[in-house]
């Protein structure tokens, strides 16, 4: 399907004899801001993992753009244009922030020898671009002023926003957000969806995990559900809020 920037088929995950993702197909439709919701346990970053490549599936199709990307590499994908940012970010603690940012592009010319003898204008051409590109993006996501400091010494909302800006990059066309409102205080949460959303009138397809319902119903449409690994609603996130077999997946999640 041509809107569909993600097409998952079947996708389905085992740990030993638990299934935690069965058979989930879905479209995720280009340029939306998707929300994933749904209880505890749901299987929402098992699928996330599937999809970016940390997680091979036990079987089931994962399409990016129409090309089958089942199983490939989450550097791959990167390179690819899909990018995700994690639950509790793992930066690079000891470097700067701006270090942590310029470790994220895969595969730059100097990397090999010959490459690294022959070319060495161009290396410290692209460094220099690299670290140019890198600087925009701190601007972007308002961490400019920190791009010296070790990236452990910042608080939690901005590894958030340092999060979006190494997916950033890759220039991505699909970024996965896990949880980024989740313990982020309410100023960086209103600069992080500020930025989501630019960088949504620009193109760019989101889709994120969030437990915050008053979040997914201002910022995401549509709205899917999994629970027990599988999908159980796909529709706007009004009508997720009313849904009784979703209130009644929530109450039955464990705690
Ligand atoms: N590596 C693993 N080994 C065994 N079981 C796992 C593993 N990863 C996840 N699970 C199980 O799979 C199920 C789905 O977990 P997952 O983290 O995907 O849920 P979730 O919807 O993201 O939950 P939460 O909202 O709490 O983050 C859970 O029961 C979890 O215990």
């Amino acid at each position: 399907m041509n809107d569909s920037i993600l097409t998952l088929t079947g996708l389905t995950r085992d740990f030993g004899a638990f299934r935690a993702v069965d058979g989930v197909s879905l479209f995720i439709r280009r340029g939306s801001i998707t929300g994933l919701i749904g209880p505890n346990g749901a299987g929402k970053t098992t699928l996330f993992n599937m999809v970016a490549g940390t997680l091979k599936p036990t079987s089931g199709t994962v399409a990016l753009d129409g090309k089958d990307v089942t199983g490939r590499s989450a550097e791959a994908l990167f390179r690819m244009g899909l990018a995700r940012t994690f639950q509790i970010p793992r930066p690079f603690k000891r470097m700067s922030v701006i270090d942590n940012l310029l470790l994220a592009p895969p595969a730059q010319i100097g990397e090999s020898v010959p490459g690294a003898l022959f070319r060495r204008g161009r290396v410290a051409e692209q460094e220099r671009a690299l670290r140019e590109k890198a600087q925009e993006i701190l601007e972007f996501v308002t961490l400019d002023h920190l791009a010296e400091h070790p990236a452990g010494k910042i608080s939690g909302g901005q590894m958030k926003l340092l999060e979006l800006g190494r997916a950033l990059m890759g220039d991505p066309t699909v970024i996965l957000l896990d949880e980024p409102a989740a313990g982020v205080n309410p100023t960086l949460t209103a600069i992080l969806i500020d930025r989501i959303e630019e960088l949504n009138r620009r193109g760019m397809t989101f889709v994120i995990i969030e437990h915050d319902m008053d979040f997914v119903m201002r910022h995401c449409d549509p709205v899917i559900a999994l629970a027990e690994g599988k999908v159980l609603f796909e529709g706007t996130a009004e009508e997720a809020r009313v849904n009784p077999e979703l209130l009644d997946a929530y109450l039955g999640a464990p705690a």
